[in-house]
């Protein structure tokens, strides 16, 4: 392990990355959301990019954001990117209305305008079955640590991952907190695989919660446009060149190719532990 790693910021027991500080999880504390405000709320590799781009898409053809601006977007709320001169936070305050903000910080720790909503924002939470965001994570993680990645082995990252001790910490922890709050309007869940396999309804229910009105053609382009392949031909020539490290293979499944029956039964022992009685569960193909 390297010292940048052994210095990494834990607290409550999650391991945060390189880009978080505790001076941005005291402020999020304080942070003011807007009623207008816009929450992409999820794990890692759950889908993230793709339901910000699913919403750019909707809020531009909505008249709602220009076409050309990408300013309401700053990135994850908790990160202080090393390119820019402050903490995602702080560049907020002066980011245009409505803001599309990401997270993948859990309840107890995500600003109070985020956890409880007293206005009219709108939280989207995004999950993805267990497996694949291990698989996904992994690669990331490899491609992260670029030259240093020999050390990390696929098997310990996925007992690492089961056991919460990998960044972002429990995935179940994460996911059955913020499905505590499935009751409440302000909430929409968000399935990768119900994306996945009809993204074209999907795009709809999402429109339809962000009180965007849009007729069935705008929803079927911007269904295409967000397919996979459809937005990798966007990735990779324009304003979204530096996401694609995000674009992987964008499949259900993929975990088959890595998990050993061994692997494969503890992550189901652990998900009928933590899930079962919980009404949430997952597709894993
Ligand atoms: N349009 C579309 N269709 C299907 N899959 C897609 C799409 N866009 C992104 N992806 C896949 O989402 C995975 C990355 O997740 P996140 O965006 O949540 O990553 S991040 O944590 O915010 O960095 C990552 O999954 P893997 O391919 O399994 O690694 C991306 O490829």
């Amino acid at each position: 392990m390297s010292s940048a790693q052994l210095t990494r910021l834990v607290h409550n027991g999650v391991l945060y990355p390189g880009a978080v500080t505790r001076e941005i999880l005291e402020a999020m504390k304080t942070f003011q959301t807007r009623d207008d405000d816009i929450v992409i709320a999820s794990y890692a590799k759950t889908g993230t990019n793709w339901t910000l781009e699913i919403v750019t898409q909707i809020l531009q053809a909505a008249g709602r954001t220009a076409a050309s601006s990408d300013d309401h977007i700053i990135g994850k709320l908790e990160f202080h990117y090393p390119e820019n001169p402050h903490p995602s936070h702080v560049l907020l305050e002066d980011a245009p209305s409505p803001r599309v903000i990401l997270t993948h910080l859990t309840p107890r720790t995500a600003p109070p305008g985020i956890t409880n909503p007293r206005g009219k924002e709108k939280i989207l939470v995004v999950m993805r079955n267990p497996k694949d965001v291990a698989v996904s994570f992994y690669h990331f993680t490899l491609k992260r640590r670029g030259k240093n990645a020999g050390e990390l082995s696929w098997p310990k990252f996925c007992q690492d991952f089961l056991d919460g001790k990998e960044i972002h910490g429990s995935f179940f922890d994460h996911v059955l907190s913020w499905w505590q709050k499935r009751d409440d309007p302000h909430f929409i869940f968000l399935k990768f695989e119900d994306m996945k396999k009809d993204i074209n309804s999907e795009v709809k229910k999402i429109a339809k919660f962000l009180e965007a009105e849009l007729d069935s053609a705008t929803i079927a382009d911007i269904a295409e446009r967000c397919t996979f392949e459809g937005m990798k031909a966007t990735l990779d020539n324009s304003r979204y060149a530096d996401r694609r490290v995000m674009a992987r293979k964008g499949i259900v499944g993929d975990w088959k190719n890595y998990f050993t029956d061994e692997q494969n039964q503890a992550f189901d022992a652990v998900y009928e532990e933590r899930l079962k009685g919980t009404g949430l569960e997952f597709e894993f193909e």
